[in-house]
């Protein structure tokens, strides 16, 4: 019976084993110690026992039958060596008493284990990791074709369109970047951000009230923020641009003391940019350093980096810049200010997800992500939506972790809106919803 069994069933078989009796099963037959000998069923295992799904470049050996005999040892070593337990943030960390870098690896992958569901809110960013970024290497093509991909999808249709839209204008960052920005357009911008949709249109798909995620100005236009937004009694999120934005070319002292002030003023989250120089010249722990400081000068408010990945010559750069913020505290990973000639692109942003996702299997923390610049249309935001739900999963579809950041994207959107409710479009003179 076993030798007609097709060996898909027998790789599903032996994948819920003890892993103590797969060295049994591995001499019993050539078939057998095959399928046990196979990439496959390491990498299933490796899914199933420690959640991982992806072979880091940087690990060495590099199959997944050695990461998972790795793993196994580090385990059964650990289990000697821990000494105490503690809670932090609802999430049992595992301490250990030993400090090398194998023991450091195994602690983050319980870690991961042993998340209750309970994240902790903030990504707290880890010790400067150079072993994280070194031997990088992204396939060029692979990223583009799968991008391809994306952009290719059939287009949502009717209702399903109609509720992913609405979903996008939650987890807008309403933006206004200009030099002439005053209190009388940030005073429109943040009408519009409390009302995004016209009333008529609400009422028609359900809902009494609905507000995108944050406004977004510069630090000296906070306090109209505040003001406005605090007279509509609209407690949505205040972004404000700072660290030397858009492109971080002052001194570090100006950078962090203009995060300092776009807090004092009343900002809940702060985009800062990084210094594209240091990424330039491989100069990764000033990076870590100067981002750091700009997470303590943040305090409560919550730290968005923008990499300009624009700016960053190659995906490696950009990947290792994406990881380099998150080591050192970043909430949210920022693709672009909206200034450079290439903003947020699909491919860009495919390496900056992968960043995410490695960061989330070495510390368990979650960290979001904000496409920003050149944004425009209600199909740019679905195919936004459709790349991080299905990169990333539904968490990343929540404005605690998903964010675009738009100047004139909402438009478009209560276009299709509008013509989802009332079967016509609207005329190029449509208003927006004040
Ligand atoms: O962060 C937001 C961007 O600056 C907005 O760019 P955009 O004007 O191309 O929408």
């Amino acid at each position: 019976m076993w030798s007609s069994t097709p060996h898909f069933i027998l790789t599903d078989i032996f994948s819920h084993l003890p892993i103590v009796d797969v060295g049994e099963c591995l001499i019993v037959c050539r078939s057998w110690n095959s399928i046990l000998q196979d990439e496959y069923y390491w990498k299933r295992r490796l899914k199933e026992d420690w959640g991982i799904d992806s072979l880091r470049e940087t690990h060495q050996p590099c199959s997944w039958i050695s990461e998972y005999k790795r793993l196994h040892c580090m385990q059964s070593k650990s289990v000697m060596t821990s000494n105490s337990e503690f809670e932090r943030d609802g999430l049992l960390a595992l301490t250990l008493n030993h400090d090398d870098d194998e023991e450091e690896n195994l602690k983050r992958h319980l870690l991961k284990k042993r998340i209750s569901g309970n994240m902790p809110e903030r990504n707290d960013g880890t010790t400067f990791t150079p072993d994280w970024i070194e031997n990088v290497h992204i396939n060029y093509p692979a990223v583009v074709r799968a991008s391809n991909d994306f952009k290719g999808r059939r287009a949502l249709k009717k209702e399903h369109q109609a509720a992913w839209l609405v979903k996008a204008v939650t987890l807008i960052d309403l933006t206004t970047l200009a030099g002439d920005d005053t209190y009388c357009n940030v005073d429109r911008l943040c009408n519009y951000a409390k009302n995004p949709l016209r009333k008529e249109i609400l009422k028609q798909l359900g809902f009494d009230s609905l507000t995108v995620g944050a406004v977004c100005v510069y630090p000296n236009r906070v306090k109209d923020v505040c003001k406005v937004l605090n007279k509509l009694n609209c407690n949505i999120g205040i972004a404000s641009v700072a660290a030397g934005f858009p492109e971080g070319q002052t001194p570090m002292e100006t950078r962090v003391r203009e995060v300092e002030l776009a807090v004092e003023a009343g900002a809940t989250e702060i985009d800062i940019v990084i210094n594209r120089t240091l990424v330039l010249e491989g100069r990764w722990e000033e990076l870590y350093e100067e981002v750091k400081a700009c997470r303590k000068a943040c305090g409560e408010a919550h730290l968005k980096t923008i990499i300009a990945t624009g700016h960053l010559g190659d995906f490696e750069n950009i990947y290792k810049a994406s990881m380099i913020s998150m080591m050192a505290g970043s909430d949210f990973i920022k693709t672009s200010t909206g200034k450079e000639s290439v903003n947020a692109t699909f491919p860009v942003a495919m390496v900056m997800i992968r960043a995410i996702r490695d960061y989330f299997e070495y510390t368990g923390f979650k960290v979001g992500f904000k496409p920003a610049g050149g944004i425009r249309t209600a199909k740019d935001s679905l195919q936004w939506l459709t790349l991080m739900k299905e990169e990333l999963g539904d968490e990343w579809v929540q404005p605690d972790l998903f964010r675009m950041g738009a100047s004139s994207l909402l438009g478009d959107i209560e276009r299709q809106l509008y013509h989802y409710c009332t079967g016509r479009y609207a005329s190029s003179t449509f208003d927006i919803a004040m």
